[in-house]
């Protein structure tokens, strides 16, 4: 085995320059649905080999372009609930249209195959489309080998197809021509999983490729998956799309991509003019460059050099010039008492450790308060006072944390502006009495809340599409409520006026700055 890795060419463990190739190009942007027409090009960004971009401008609302993955699998956990064609999940709550499922609405339900127990599906006819297509190259080895992660079973997958000579030469030529850091990969600290999964996936499909075509393949589906994330920020699994694959990161993007069902879109996040390279983020937008650019070291192999890293570093390295190693160590460890808060529900284990731990990087006690992950832990435990029927932390610790995030657009923020509505109307419904002095009246709270809920509707709807199941939902939960009377009947200059005084005081209340204030759209 050694023999053979050592002669691993680099032309197959680093993909090849998709982009020179424009017969293949054309033949890939032909296979999905763009609104705009894309074009494959040689990145703008410093080594970042092939990108994509567009060659007419695409405004905010707009679909960029739909595509259908050459392999979806569920996730751990979920494929007891999940349509393992159509992705339809069983605990929705919602129905098609986006409104709350009640007791009229068509049950949904999944059931598992027969044979393996592992694919479950909602009907017969998902499943005869999934037999025929897929699960008849792979429902017997799944009853030998249950337990594969969903990056596995998508290499298995190809794997079967492959052997099946169901990939096109084309469609074949450019998954191999994906980048795949093979190299990289086999000279990190996982090269023993990743050569013993590759030898497994051999011994299990019977494949006719070889062992360095295998880890060139897998090496690829670990570099170029996305996750299956539907627009209510649900995971549902894992996915490899070619042209997707070709989307540079920046830690500032112009797009996102979500599911519907097992269908992947990429949308714009704001206008996008015509030439410029079409960009998603592949790490958390929301982290700190310290943080980001950790993550795409060890998953993406490369040093992300982008304006809002630039700037970001260029301002820790004003503000806080000798202790950048201590920080990046305090915001690991900020993050992992976060984790364990939220999983035992329990907001002490973050309080009782968080403080020696900003202080460790900042002797003053002075952690700043948009200093990532200070905002999304806030955001995060504002969950948990929640679920203890502490209302007014909840409200606080959500509407700080929503304030003080710097970046303000994408499917992220959009969700978690939703939730924050959502706190709103639950300390309103519950009639919850806040003491303090500085808070402001009932009514000033219906505005904000109501401000608030126009900004996400339209939000919405641009970011997902007006049409999807999210926006109409969040549409549904607008009509609710201006239905339910609480509404002023029209946003007008007299209720913006209203609006910015009543966030204006609740800012005073929470402590934040009243630059951070939501702009009424
Ligand atoms: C999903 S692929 C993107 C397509 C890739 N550029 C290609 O030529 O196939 C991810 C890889 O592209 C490169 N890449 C993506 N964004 C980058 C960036 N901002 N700077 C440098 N390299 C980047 C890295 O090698 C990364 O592992």
């Amino acid at each position: 085995m050694d023999d053979e890795l050592s002669t691993v060419p680099i032309s197959i463990s680093s993909g090849y320059a998709l982009h020179k190739d424009q017969t293949l190009c054309a033949e890939l942007l032909a296979s999905v649905k763009a609104a705009a027409p894309l074009q494959i090009i040689r990145s703008k960004i410093s080594g970042a080999g092939t990108g994509l971009s567009v060659t007419n401008n695409v405004d905010f609302g707009q679909e960029l372009f739909r595509s259908r993955p050459v392999v979806n699998c569920v996730e751990d956990g979920y494929q007891h609930l999940v349509c393992d064609y159509c992705y339809v999940y069983k605990d929705s709550k919602l129905n098609s249209s986006g409104r709350i499922r009640t007791a009229e609405d068509t049950k949904l339900d999944v059931k598992a195959c027969n044979a393996c127990h592992a694919c479950y599906y909602c009907s017969k006819t998902c499943q005869q489309k999934a037999w025929k297509l897929y699960h008849k190259l792979e429902c017997a080895m799944f009853l030998k080998v249950p337990t594969i992660s969903p990056r596995g079973r998508v290499l298995y997958r190809i794997l079967n197809l492959h052997k099946q000579k169901l990939f096109s030469p084309d469609q074949w030529r450019s998954l191999r021509g994906l980048t795949s850091h093979t190299t990289e990969y086999l000279r990190s600290t996982i090269s023993g999983d990743v050569i013993g999964f590759a030898t497994h996936a051999i011994e299990n499909t019977k494949t006719s490729l070889s062992l360095k075509e295998v880890l060139a393949v897998y090496c690829s589906i670990l570099t170029n998956c996305l996750s299956i994330y539907q627009a209510d920020g649900r995971m549902l699994g894992t996915s490899l799309d070619i042209v997707a694959s070709l989307i540079n990161h920046s830690c500032d993007p112009n797009t996102f991509v979500v599911f519907e069902g097992g269908e992947l879109r990429v949308r714009p996040i704001r206008k996008i003019s015509a030439g410029e390279e079409i960009t998603q983020c592949y790490t958390d937008i929301d982290m700190d460059v310290l943080i980001r650019r950790s993550v795409l070291k060890s998953e993406y192999f490369f040093h992300c050099c982008c304006a809002r890293c630039k700037s970001q570093m260029q301002s820790h390295q004003k503000l806080f010039p000798e202790r950048i190693k201590q920080v990046a160590q305090s915001q690991q460890q900020l993050l992992q008492i976060t984790n364990e808060a939220v999983k035992e529900r329990n907001v002490d284990i973050f309080e009782s450790q968080a403080s020696t731990i900003t202080t460790a990087a900042f002797p003053d006690g002075q952690w700043p308060e948009d200093l990532a992950p200070w905002p999304s832990s806030r955001i995060r435990l504002a969950s948990i006072h929640q679920a203890h029927g502490r209302r007014i932390e909840a409200l606080k610790y959500a509407l700080k944390g929503q304030l003080l995030l710097e970046h303000r657009s994408g499917d992220r923020w959009t969700r978690r502006l939703f939730s924050l509505v959502q706190y709103f109307r639950d300390f309103l419904m519950h009639q919850t009495i806040c003491r303090d002095t500085d808070f402001p009246t009932e009514a000033q709270m219906k505005d904000v809340m109501y401000g608030y809920l126009h900004v996400l509707k339209t939000y919405a709807g641009k970011t997902f599409g007006e049409k999807t199941r999210y926006a109409q939902s969040i549409l549904w939960y607008y009509d609710d409520y201006v239905n339910g009377g609480s509404a002023p009947e029209r946003i007008n200059r007299a209720f913006a006026r209203r609006f910015n005084q009543a966030q204006a005081k609740l800012l005073v209340w929470a402590g934040v700055e009243q630059n951070r204030a939501i702009a009424l759209t």
